[in-house]
């Protein structure tokens, strides 16, 4: 289970002061679901993430995963993760095997679990026929996959995707989509973040449309649809930001 509750992240930029990436963000995954963080660039998407997997601290508010802080308690909270995202660094000198086994090790897998653990894995993920390609020669579908076998190496109950499908083509995304919906259907809890929203309305079982820091609104595609009277979803997230726009402009406007 994952709890968001008015997660807030400041940086302190050199052009632009003190800048808030990301404001009060508040949700929930339960297990089994797939929740989709939708936004375009710099919505403030992968910094929830990068919060999410204790990489980042939070400035203010807080999130629990499992029951674990992620500030107070990083170790458990790393333990119980898995993240992907579309540029995690590979050694180009080790195998995909040598790496995802690596990582098991990491991950502190006695050796006998962690040879089934890879088998099961490399079969399931159809990465058998460059079990010993180094990283170095490998295409970006490939080292995508690496990446993804890596951070289910230690079958955590946590999973989170940040713009994964990124400079995929169609058949390796397509298959990332369905290693996805097989991990739900395995009972895991998964973050989902694009800014691709056909992904997300073919995958999600919950939206949340991020822009500028905040949460616009969060559900269903169709409770989203019938709140905002909108079939379209497309034209759905536009009128979403367009309206966030033109209220923010207009406090800006009053401020001045
Ligand atoms: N280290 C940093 N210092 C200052 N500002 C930062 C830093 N990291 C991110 N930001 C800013 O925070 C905002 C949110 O960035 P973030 O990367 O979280 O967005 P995103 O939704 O993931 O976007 P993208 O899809 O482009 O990755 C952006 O305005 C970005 O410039």
């Amino acid at each position: 289970m994952i709890y968001v509750q008015d997660l807030t992240k400041t940086y302190e930029d050199l052009q632009r002061g003190r800048f808030v990436a990301v404001d009060r963000v508040s949700f929930h995954v339960a297990p089994g679901e797939i929740f989709g963080l939708l936004g375009p660039n710099g919505a403030g998407k992968t910094t929830v993430l990068r919060i999410l997997s204790t990489v980042l601290k939070p400035t203010s508010g807080t999130a629990r995963i499992h029951g674990y802080d992620v500030a107070a308690d990083a170790a458990d909270v790393r333990s119980r993760i898995g993240f992907v995202s579309n540029n995690t660094a590979l050694y180009d000198r080790m195998t995909a095997w040598e790496t995802v086994q690596y990582f098991g090790r990491l991950h502190g897998m006695r050796s006998d679990e962690l040879k089934d653990r890879l088998e099961s894995l490399f079969d399931q993920l159809r990465m058998n026929d460059f079990r010993d390609v180094p990283a170095g020669k490998m295409s970006t579908g490939m080292k995508q996959k690496v990446s993804i076998a890596r951070a289910l190496v230690h079958d955590p109950p946590i999973l989170i995707f940040d713009e994964a499908t990124l400079g995929l083509d169609v058949m390796v995304a397509r298959n990332l989509l369905q290693v996805i919906r097989n991990l739900r259907e395995a009972g895991k809890c998964l973050i989902f973040s694009t800014h691709i929203m056909r992904e997300v309305e073919r995958l999600c079982d919950r939206i949340a449309i991020m822009h500028r820091g905040r949460i616009l609104d969060t559900g269903t595609l169709e409770a989203l649809r019938e709140r905002h009277d909108e079939h379209d979803f497309e034209d759905l997230f536009f009128g979403l930001l367009s309206k966030h726009e033109e209220e923010s402009g207009e406090i800006l406007g009053v401020q001045e």
